[in-house]
């Protein structure tokens, strides 16, 4: 990094990515629609591991969670019963690892890049106690208009809320995640320079009972998950990749002013002043300043998957967040 960071050598320095789910799945639902996505992301990402980052990712599942919930429900029967949410993500887990580690062997290997890459079904410790199980806030699936919520209100009675701007969306409950079951197995695999898929959708949410491990009906959100992932394996930074390059205040306003270069005192202030939209940017910013008040020297990027080249040059537009 040189003109907006630090000259220091990348070699061996980690980066925890945290890959939005509607970056994966815009607006064709299909999975040749979703893989192609995951390899043009793929070889956006390789161009890091050239540079010598060890790469740590994490993805989102908000609208594949959704849409497969909605197919749980379609087949719904005594024969073959509906899997709860915690299922649910495991199988997002599985199905956006699946695409994502085969994209980044192919993007590697046009590059002669001879790496391991491995997705890991991750559980995360929640708060049985959580508000967030009876203040359902995270939104899954697809967009719907507001008649078309309000019908699926009455058929299934769960929750629906606008999602900042863009439609209306499902509701789930959120707990924020206490501690990720399987890191230290990230950790050794990152030790060994194996590229590591983990905690996808925020980690299957589970409580700790007397029994083991128990799955709840929820959905992590994956920016506090990849902050909590980045605390864990000593991350160098933070990078979360989503529809914007930058942060900005005064957000699409006339007088909108994009952030650049930020300290997390300012970025403070702004959420003061209600800068970031609730269920969109402001988790991104909380979970950056999570991170870095829980490390010594990492730095945390908010931007999209166009710039993620970019952040380490001259070039590139990115918001970067720093102590
Ligand atoms: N202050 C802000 N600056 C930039 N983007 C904002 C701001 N407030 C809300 N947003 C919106 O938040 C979106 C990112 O949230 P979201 O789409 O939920 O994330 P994800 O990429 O993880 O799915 C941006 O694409 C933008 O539309
Ligand atoms: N689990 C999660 O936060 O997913 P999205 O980023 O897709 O909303």
């Amino acid at each position: 990094m040189n003109r907006k960071g630090s000259n220091e050598t990348n070699m061996n320095k980690k980066i925890v990515v945290a890959l939005g789910g509607n970056a994966i799945l815009a607006d064709d639902p299909s999975a040749e629609a979703q893989r192609e996505s995951l390899r043009y992301t793929s070889k956006k990402l390789v161009k890091l591991i050239k540079q010598g980052y060890q790469l740590i990712i994490t993805h989102g599942n908000g609208p594949q969670v959704g849409n497969l919930l909605l197919q749980q429900k379609a087949g719904d029967s005594l024969a073959n019963p509906a899997l709860p949410l915690d299922t649910c993500v495991a199988m997002t887990q599985g199905s956006i690892g699946y695409w994502l580690q085969n994209a980044l062997r192919e993007a590697m290997r046009a590059e002669n890049i001879e790496k391991d890459v491995v997705s890991i079904v991750t559980q995360v410790l929640v708060d049985a106690d959580d508000d967030a199980f009876s203040n359902p806030t995270k939104p899954i699936g697809p967009f719907l208009t507001e008649e078309e919520a309000a019908f699926s209100r009455m058929a299934d009675n769960s929750t629906y809320m606008e999602d900042a701007g863009r439609g209306w969306r499902k509701v789930v409950p959120s707990p924020k995640p206490i501690h990720i079951i399987e890191s230290p197995i990230v950790d050794g695999l990152v030790e060994k320079g194996i590229i590591t898929i983990s905690a996808g959708g925020g980690g299957i949410p589970v409580i700790e009972t007397p029994e083991g491990y128990q799955g709840v009906e929820a959905v992590i959100d994956k920016d506090f998950t990849a902050a909590k992932l980045a605390e864990l394996v000593n991350a160098d930074y933070l990078i979360i990749l989503t529809g914007v390059d930058n942060v900005y205040v005064n957000y699409n306003k006339p007088n909108q002013k994009k952030l650049e270069r930020v300290k997390t005192s300012e970025m403070q202030q702004h959420i003061l002043d209600h800068q970031f939209a609730d269920g969109s940017m402001l988790p991104k910013i909380e979970a950056v300043i999570q991170f870095l008040e829980n490390t010594k020297n990492g730095k945390a990027v908010i931007t999209s998957l166009a710039n993620i080249d970019k952040i380490f040059s001259e070039e590139g537009s990115f918001t970067l967040v720093e102590n």
